[in-house]
């Protein structure tokens, strides 16, 4: 909470606000000081704004904030500050609501500084550990999360799962929100009395300053290929997203990945002490050992932590792999399937170990690791069962490459569909490379939405070459259960349901229907269980 009379000493130290905007403030306060008028919350947000909250009112891509001003008013906004003036109809609105305005041109500019201050700089009362990379992000925050927890800390996240406190996510709309909401995320994770938030750090977020003014404890890479050029028009501009973020941000320590190239580079290049002139420990973490590549460091250098797996290996449990830190060595066995979250498991160890907790209490909280829901998720043991949520042909060939890594001398099964009203090439693209893949494939419907189910199931057929091999069923619990059925009859196979993932819904003919896959899997096997117990 603030006062008008601290908003408004900040407007006048940065000489944003003009003494004539100031006197005519005063005629609108009437009787009322700016000592005594209080300011609960900031926000852009009309739909987050409550009594006795300023609201910041930008232009956006889609709108303008003052396009919602009518239900900010009526939500109790007290003061609002805007980059354009309002309209007569506009400022008659705020005089009847007794809502005061103050116009200010270059407000974006100045609204991340504005924001920290307002929240009292929450970020220097939490350790904040930014995550960032093209793939990866998600699920490293979440085991970085679960590791914390295990370890006894309270723990929140933003992020593509949510924004909250681990075990009470609520959805958002973006992967890192906006400079406000994160202040105000994080205000309200210091309320709450966390201890660490672990925050998925996006290259728009970077590029766009939603991080700005923010303390980070830790800073973490898991790798960089392509993505987003839409936005940052060149694959060297993204990159230099990513290194902006370990160059320019402040933190003790920073944990790179040394199989890929970004991370490298940034072990090779950025000297730690360099950095803003403090101390910062980098930690470089490698699967398969590979950090041949970094370049023989001067003798100062030594504090590079460094995290290596060995012999890694695959099976349908999990990952296993030996782990070198500290000239020490384990064996890990964790539940994971992908070699890739190997990768990701050993960046989020980084972060924690980075944090000073000991180390045999960290690899004891390993044992709390569990999936990302519906990213590679085992619903099932013996016979494995896995829910994922790839739903084009390249991520349903990422998915069962990686799957077949984990089962060599074990025959895959996959069930899925494809969702209707969305891209329909493919649909027999996907059919492909189930086929390729897979020793048996099952078809059923995905969200169908408006179309004809049977319509999307015969496009996927058109991609098969060998159609009669393959199971077809339109109900998707139907389908799933004649899938495990099967599976349940075949001597070391696996079955991978695609497409769905964490979706608690099926929408079908613009209904959305309660609807889980892992669900279907878990009542499937109850009920063999019962009927083995009779
Ligand atoms: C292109 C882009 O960055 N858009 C972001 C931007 O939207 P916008 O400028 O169009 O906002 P707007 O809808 O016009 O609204 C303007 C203002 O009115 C306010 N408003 C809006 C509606 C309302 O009812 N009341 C209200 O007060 C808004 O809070 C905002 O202050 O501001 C919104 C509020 O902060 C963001 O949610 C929105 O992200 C959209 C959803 C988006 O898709 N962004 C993508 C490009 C993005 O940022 N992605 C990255 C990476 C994802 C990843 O790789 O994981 C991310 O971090 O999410």
């Amino acid at each position: 909470m603030k006062t008008l009379a601290q908003i408004l000493a900040f407007l006048q130290q940065r000489q944003l606000l003009e003494s004539q905007q100031l006197a005519q403030l005063m005629v609108e306060l009437g009787d009322l000081t700016p000592e005594a008028m209080c300011l609960h919350d900031l926000t852009n947000d009309s739909r987050q704004v409550t009594a006795g909250a300023i609201f910041i009112a930008l232009q956006g891509v889609q709108s303008h904030a003052l396009d919602y001003l009518t239900k900010a008013l009526h939500q109790g906004v007290r003061l609002i500050l805007s980059d354009r003036a309002l309209t007569p109809a506009e400022q008659q609105a705020c005089q009847a609501q007794k809502a005061l305005v103050i116009v200010i041109a270059s407000l974006a500019a100045h609204q991340a500084y504005l924001a920290a201050e307002f929240f009292d700089h929450p970020s220097r009362q939490l350790k904040v550990i930014g995550i960032t990379g093209t793939n990866g992000k998600t699920s490293t925050a979440f085991y970085c999360a679960q590791l914390l927890q295990a370890l006894g800390q309270r723990v929140a996240m933003i992020g593509t799962l949510g924004y909250g406190l681990l075990d009470d996510l609520q959805k958002g709309m973006n992967t890192t929100p906006d400079v406000l909401q994160v202040q105000r995320l994080l205000a309200r994770f210091v309320a709450v009395q966390a201890d660490f938030v672990v925050m998925e750090v996006s290259s728009h977020a970077i590029e766009l300053g939603r991080i700005a003014h923010l303390h980070f404890t830790t800073l973490a890479l898991t790798q960089v290929t392509s993505d987003h050029l839409d936005f940052h028009g060149t694959q060297q501009a993204y990159e230099a997203a990513k290194i902006k973020l370990f160059r320019d941000y402040v933190a003790e320590h920073k944990v790179v990945n040394l199989n890929d190239h970004i991370g490298q580079g940034l072990v090779n290049r950025c000297h730690p002490h360099c950095l803003h002139g403090q101390d910062c420990q980098f930690w470089g973490y490698a699967l398969q050992g590979h950090h041949s590549h970094i370049e023989p460091q001067p003798k100062e250098w030594l504090s590079l932590c460094l995290l290596s797996a060995y012999d890694l290996q695959l099976s349908p449990q999990g990952v296993r792999f030996t782990l070198r830190h500290a000239a020490q060595t384990f064996t890990l066995e964790v539940p994971l399937l992908g070699a890739f979250n190997a990768e990701n498991l050993l960046c989020a160890l980084s972060c924690v170990l980075a944090n000073h907790f000991a180390q045999d209490a960290v690899l004891a909280a390993m044992s709390q690791i569990r999936s990302v829901a519906g990213r590679m998720q085992i619903v099932h043991r013996q016979p494995t069962v896995v829910v994922d949520f790839a739903h084009t042909a390249d991520a349903l060939e990422k998915l069962l490459q990686a799957l077949s890594q984990h089962q060599q001398d074990s025959s895959l099964m996959v069930l899925f569909g494809c969702g209707g009203d969305r891209d329909q090439q493919k649909r027999p693209l996907m059919a492909q490379v189930a086929e390729r893949y897979a020793d048996k494939v099952f078809i059923t419907s995905d969200n169908p939405r408006y179309e004809d189910p049977q319509q999307i199931i015969e496009q996927i057929v058109a991609g098969l070459q060998k159609p009669a091999e393959a199971q077809i069923e339109i109900d998707r619990r139907s389908a799933i259960r004649s899938a495990l059925e099967q599976l349940s009859v075949t001597e070391n196979a696996v079955l991978v349901i695609a497409g769905k993932g964490h979706e608690d819904y099926q929408e079908i003919a613009a209904q959305r229907f309660p609807f889980s896959d892992a669900a279907v899997v878990q009542e499937w096997f109850a009920e063999q269980a019962e009927t083995i117990g009779k």
